[in-house]
């Protein structure tokens, strides 16, 4: 065996024994929560497809109508000839929606963390995260140069001594935390971080992944980002805020300007389903009606978005959860470590308009029973 072969295989044997090697399971996402896999067909609770949009028929259709008209792919960077006016025009909605004047369309969600962060700061300047933030909100983090700091999870007390002590000896600051936390599901206490940042002058930037569309927006930050692939139902990422702030992405946004513009299907999928979205109120509220019936029915805090957490703790407990709820025709996936801090894998249980009571219900009892609530 060669020593990259070597190398390899030693690192799966210690992600093994750890019980932390990831595999792919191939899965065929149906209309409503169906997921097929293994032969199976399953009610499927890890989708992030909170609003059931990625299979409306309108939301189909367009995509269709934009590869018929315009092709798979968009054949090259924005910057040289990838800019389909589609792009455009779901950048100008996505301003509309989060009322910032301007918006810029990324690959996906983690290349618009992975260039929005290093645009802003650099060597000398500071950056200070939750320490519950995403991956990719820590690799556009890590890859400024500047001090990466973290304050306790949606602690405002943490983050206001965090900024006296430091921000003194640093040009600029960012503040980076998430609307809606993904492993979690709590939500930021916004206004208090906001304010602390603005009185530090520390620029904060949301990720509002798992927020649009299923909780309400609250307090805008300046910094405003998030993906086309939940709620909206398409695949790409975005960044909201002020007209120049927009303008340096553009030029300088590393991850923006060297890489494929998205293919025009997905923004024209993206921008049917916004449409949606924002005229259906009845949908935007089913998700998190759903969540609290679920931790109503297990006992457990009351949900605060799409995204239930019901924690287990070691990583192989999870895994025999996750294998007898499939068992029950329900697919559940296990989040370990080091997605989640070790010692609290989980079930992350992610809740969509397009569940309806009898299968939230179903899962409650079958997650009771195999969790010793019942
Ligand atoms: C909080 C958060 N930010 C960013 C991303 C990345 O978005 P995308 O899937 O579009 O790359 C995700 C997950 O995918 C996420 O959970």
């Amino acid at each position: 065996m060669d020593s990259l072969d070597a190398f390899a295989t030693g690192k799966l044997e210690a992600l093994e024994a750890g019980r932390l090697r990831r595999t792919l399971v191939p899965t065929e996402r149906g209309s409503g929560a169906a997921a097929a896999r293994r032969g199976r067909t399953l009610v499927s609770f890890s989708c992030n497809d909170y609003l059931g949009l990625s299979h409306h028929p309108r939301v189909i259709a367009a995509a269709q109508a934009a590869v018929a008209s315009h092709g798979a792919g968009s054949g090259g960077s924005r910057l040289v000839t990838g800019d389909h006016p589609y792009l455009g025009a779901l950048e100008d909605g996505l301003a509309r929606h989060k009322g910032t004047e301007a918006a810029l369309v990324f690959g996906s969600g983690y290349l618009a963390n992975l260039g929005i962060t290093p645009a802003l700061a650099g060597r000398g300047d500071l950056v200070l995260l939750d320490a519950l933030s995403h991956a990719c909100m820590w690799a556009g983090a890590r890859l400024t140069g500047a001090r990466v700091l973290t304050f306790r999870h949606n602690d405002p007390g943490d983050l206001a001594a965090q900024l006296a002590e430091h921000r003194p000896h640093y040009g600029r600051a960012l503040v980076l935390t998430e609307r809606v936390f993904s492993m979690d599901g709590d939500r930021a206490p916004l206004g208090d971080i906001l304010g602390i940042a603005e009185t530090f002058d520390a620029w904060t930037l949301v990720d509002d992944a798992h927020g649009i569309g299923v909780v309400e927006d609250g307090p805008r930050a300046p910094l405003e980002m998030g993906t086309l692939s939940k709620a909206l139902g398409s695949y790409g990422g975005y960044l909201c805020a002020s007209r120049p702030v927009i303008d340096l992405m553009t030029s300088r946004a590393r991850s923006f300007v060297y890489t494929t513009g998205l293919p025009p299907a997905s923004a024209a999928a993206a921008l049917e389903a916004l449409t949606i979205l924002e005229a259906e109120p009845d949908r935007r509220a089913r998700p998190l009606t759903l969540a609290r019936r679920f931790t109503a029915r297990l006992g457990l805090p009351e949900a605060e978005s799409a995204v239930v957490p019901v924690l287990v703790g070691e990583a192989q407990a999870a895994l025999d959860i996750s294998a007898a709820l499939e068992a029950s025709g329900f697919l559940v996936v296990a989040i370990r470590p080091p997605t989640v801090p070790a010692g609290t894998a989980r079930l992350r249980v992610a809740f969509s308009a397009a569940h309806d009571e009898a299968q939230v219900d179903a899962l409650a009892e079958a997650v009771a029973v195999l969790t010793g609530r019942a």
